[in-house]
């Protein structure tokens, strides 16, 4: 599916509002299987709100959000949307292999299946030899690796992540980095990451650029016109 233009989401004037704030205004966009999109802007713009949108995690309140490929939207199609966020957030008492494996028994995949995919993400990320291991014994940035394998481990199409390496020193998030963009690249899936690290932005195609929550510019990575 990787870049045959399937479309995965399309946006079409999305508003959220909480209360008196408005944090994504009017956005209209689109997602492309094999896209590499950077969501940047200042803190605040509406960058994690619009991610959470194009994840299905939260709705409009104005607008519509459509999934082409997935009737009812992500919620339906348990593992379609990988999912990273800023922190890795792993359950403490399961250990990484358990981590990885859990979103897959909750969408249905059988013990044996969910083992087997788990296990494959985990080496694909450079983690096998540490499967057993509870998240407290895991460096910060294994812990963020562990949470790249839990999002891919399902083969999605889409992975959204946001703000991924924020936590983490400068190595550390440029191995991240690399190992999210191989990892989509293994799996087929188009990402879209929200990010302030110009070096994580500068490699991805496209650049979304949000201020105060209306997607200002849509340009392609190298260009010099939107
Ligand atoms: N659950 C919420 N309740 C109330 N206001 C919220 C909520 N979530 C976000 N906001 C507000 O919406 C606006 C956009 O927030 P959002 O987290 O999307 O920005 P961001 O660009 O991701 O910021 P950062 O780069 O700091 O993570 C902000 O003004 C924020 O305070």
């Amino acid at each position: 599916m990787t870049g045959d233009g399937t479309v995965l989401f399309v946006g079409t004037g999305l508003g959220r509002t909480f209360g008196e704030v408005t944090a994504v205004d009017d956005v209209s966009c689109l997602v492309v299987a094999g896209d590499r999109i950077a969501v940047t802007g200042p803190s605040g713009s509406g960058k994690s709100t619009l991610l959470h949108l194009v994840a299905g995690i939260d709705r409009p309140t104005s607008g519509t959000a459509t999934w082409p490929r997935l009737p009812g939207g992500p919620l339906q199609h348990p593992g379609s949307v990988g999912i990273v966020f800023q922190q890795p957030n792993l359950l403490p008492d399961l250990t990484a292999l358990e981590n990885v494996q859990l979103p897959l028994l909750l969408a249905g995949h059988t013990a044996e299946a969910a083992a087997e995919a788990a296990a494959e993400a985990l080496r694909t990320l450079e983690l096998g030899h540490l499967a057993d291991r509870l998240p407290h014994e895991l460096s910060g940035g294994q812990a963020h690796r562990v949470a790249v394998a839990r999002a891919v481990a399902g083969r999605p199409e889409l992975v959204v992540a946001d703000e991924p390496t924020a936590a983490l020193d400068g190595p550390t998030a440029a191995h991240l980095a690399a190992a999210l963009l191989a990892t989509v690249e293994r799996v087929g899936a188009a990402l879209l990451i929200a990010t302030h690290d110009e070096t994580v932005a500068a490699r991805m195609r496209t650049s979304w650029s949000m201020t105060h929550g209306t997607l200002t510019r849509i340009t392609p990575i190298g260009a010099d016109t939107c």
